[in-house]
């Protein structure tokens, strides 16, 4: 308990020093209608409910959801917001973009860059992870469309998957296909869901799974027609709400908590690392060539 504990004082410690608004322009505010709440960050809208206390939080930043900086900033901010409002109990992190979840880290963001950008950029995806895994809220993915790297390593940070049953929609830590290599946290975050032999499989392969073939791993949990995913995930939602929260929390603490500590002891040397490889000539044109073959696909 005490890296969650650490994690929550932390994250309401910037929010109210402001550390972060005074970068961005404050965070949005509540926007009240009935037994609704909402607030809208640009690339992030949260609705809350107050009735139940499930806040949906939907990625709005076309054309893929690619988590640049300001995104994973904005990302943060938002989840920081619900983790301290005591009235929110449930997180259903879906996507406004059709047929993308997320398309994972934007490699613009680890191309022609200086490292003092490169490493600005990877604590973002740090802290986001570090937020979303260690959220002491009941977490549920609505994966609406397709999945791959950090957009997967989103989705594997919630409690619960809830995929849209569509082949062309796939799903994996593909980092492998990108010249590029996962870091330990993304790996362990696959191995406490799919399990060592599974993730070794994937993350050597820089495997992308089709829904279908996803389930099957165990790398989601769930499909249902697309157009019932929300719902869905609402259903599961009301049944993780139905466990007592201090249980729950405790329990997911318990089986998270190392990955967390490994992560939080070594941030900067993490960050070093990040820097050092993604600045490397050879990786740089790995990316190039990655980014090119994407433009050409059209
Ligand atoms: C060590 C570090 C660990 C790394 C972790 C990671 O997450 S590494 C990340 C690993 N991620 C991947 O490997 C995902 C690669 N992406 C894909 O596989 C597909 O884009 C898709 C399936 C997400 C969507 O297919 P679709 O046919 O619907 O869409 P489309 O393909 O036509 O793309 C539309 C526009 O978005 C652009 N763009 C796309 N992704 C990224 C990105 N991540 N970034 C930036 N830009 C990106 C794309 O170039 C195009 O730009 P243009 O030409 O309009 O200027």
């Amino acid at each position: 308990m005490a890296a969650q504990a650490v994690l929550r004082s932390s994250a309401r410690a910037r929010l109210l020093s402001g550390a972060f608004c005074a970068q961005r322009g404050g965070p949005a505010l509540w926007q009240h209608h009935q037994n609704q709440r909402a607030f809208s960050n640009g690339k992030i809208l949260v609705e809350m409910d107050e009735a139940t206390g499930v806040a949906v939080m939907k990625m709005k930043s076309p054309p893929v959801n690619s988590l640049n900086l300001d995104f994973l900033t904005e990302f943060s901010i938002s989840l920081e917001k619900l983790e301290i409002d005591r009235s929110c109990r449930g997180l259903i992190l879906t996507s406004a973009v059709s047929k993308i979840f997320s398309a994972g880290l934007d490699i613009t963001e680890m191309s022609g860059k200086s490292n003092e950008h490169y490493a600005a950029f990877w604590r973002a995806v740090q802290e986001m992870w570090l937020k979303l895994y260690g959220s002491n809220m009941v977490t549920i993915a609505a994966i609406n469309g397709s999945s791959p790297a950090g957009g997967c390593l989103m989705a594997l940070c919630c409690d619960y998957r809830i995929m849209a049953d569509n082949p062309k929609f796939a799903i994996g830590l593909n980092e492998t296909q990108l010249g590029i290599v996962a870091p330990f946290w993304f790996k362990d975050t696959m191995i406490n869901t799919i399990g060592n032999r599974a993730t070794e499989l994937s993350l050597q392969l820089g495997q992308m799974y089709p829904a279908p073939e996803a389930l099957k791993f165990g790398l989601v949990d769930k499909l249902v027609p697309e157009d019932k995913v929300q719902s869905a995930a609402a259903a599961a939602m009301s049944q993780w709400l139905s466990v007592p929260d201090h249980a729950r929390q405790l329990t997911k603490s318990m089986m998270r908590k190392p990955a967390i500590d490994r992560l939080v002891k070594q941030r900067e040397a993490d960050i070093n690392n990040f820097v050092s490889f993604i600045s490397k000539d050879s990786i740089q044109k790995s990316l190039q060539i990655y980014m090119d073959r994407l433009k050409q696909k059209k």
